[in-house]
Parts: structure tokens; sequence; C-alpha cells
């Protein structure tokens, strides 16, 4: 089926990243002083990448990889803010208005709940519509616990306007 024949449709996204302490750390559109950084061939941002995997799945266009290849020269070192704006541009462009973000990122640091509504404003600045962010870690197991890496997921809401 082509499009869905709903008023809404949601999508899911999730990305990994393992830390590169040579790199600042960028996550959830803020800058980490004192953080280690995320590897990538972006800036890493796997709160922002898990978002728009999250929005242009909602909307029928693809993921980060289709969209964003790494083999597109122009998208290296991209920043997390303008992955998320041009993502929420191409949903809007094909027709949909978003609802809300609602990412969760999963690793021990760097702790957000300090400046969680700092990171919510700034993706929602990029995205246009409202972004909640949540974290957890993972109880010291697996790769996030070794603090090997970070992951996020997100859902997004898309309606028609
Ligand atoms: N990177 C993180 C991880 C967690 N938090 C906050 O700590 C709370 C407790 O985490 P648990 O994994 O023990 O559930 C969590 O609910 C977050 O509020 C954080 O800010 N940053
Ligand atoms: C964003 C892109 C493109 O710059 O590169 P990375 O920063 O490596 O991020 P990833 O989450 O692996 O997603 C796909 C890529 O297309």
């Amino acid at each position: 089926m082509s499009s869905p024949n709903t008023p809404y449709v949601i999508g899911h996204g999730t990305d990994v990243h393992r830390f590169d302490t040579a790199r600042p750390c960028r996550l959830a559109c803020l800058e980490w002083p004192g953080e280690a950084g995320l590897a990538g061939h972006s800036d890493g941002d796997a709160a922002a990448h898990a978002a728009c995997d999250a929005l242009l799945s909602a909307a029928g266009l693809g993921d980060l990889g289709s969209n964003y290849g790494t083999d597109r020269p122009e998208w290296a070192g991209a920043s997390g803010a303008a992955l998320l704006a041009e993502t929420a541009r191409r949903v809007r462009d094909a027709g949909w208005a978003v609802g809300n973000v609602s990412v969760q990122v999963v690793g021990n640091r760097p702790r957000l709940g300090a400046r969680r509504a700092e990171a919510e404003d700034a993706m929602a600045a990029a995205v246009g519509a409202p972004v909640r962010l949540s974290a957890t870690t993972t109880d010291g197991l697996g790769f996030t616990g070794r603090g090997e890496g970070l992951a996020a997921t997100a859902v997004a809401l898309l309606y028609q306007p």
C-alpha cells in the first residue's frame, strides 16, 4: 500500500554509536563539554538520528541511510540538528505534519536529566514540533553498561494537516 488511509501514522527509530574520545560530544542537538564524543560519518548524535529514523519511517520515506548515506559527502560531519531539520522538511514535503517525537537515550553518560529541557527545546526547534527526551542506563549490562557507546530509540507521530 503506497499511503495509509488513516489521519495519523507512527514511526519508530533506533540508533547506536560507539564512543570516540577524540571527538567532541554532540547529543540531542547539544554540545556536552567534557564528555566523550560519538563516532560516525556525521557528528554521531544518536538521539537526533533515532528521531530522524522515526520521522522518515512514519512518512514512508525510508531511513537515515537511504536519505543521507555515507556515500553522500555533503552530509559528512553534519550536525544532528541539520539532519533533523532536513528530515522534518522532507516529511512536510510528503504531505505530513509532525505531531510530536519522543526520544529515549540509553547509556551511562552524559547524564541528560539536568539538561533535559534545553535538549528538548533544541530538538524541537529543529523538528518544528514538540520533542520529549528521556534517558536510562542498562544497569551496567551490555555495551552501554560497559561504556562502549550510546543507543537511542524514538517514536514519532505524524498527522494529515
Ligand atoms: N544517561 C542517563 C541515564 C539516566 N538518566 C536518569 O537517571 C534515571 C535512572 O536511570 P536508571 O537507568 O537507573 O533507571 C533515569 O530515569 C534518568 O532520569 C539520565 O539523566 N541520563
Ligand atoms: C547519518 C549518517 C550520514 O552522515 O552517518 P553516521 O553519522 O555514521 O550515522 P548513522 O546513524 O550510522 O546513520 C547513517 C548515515 O547515513
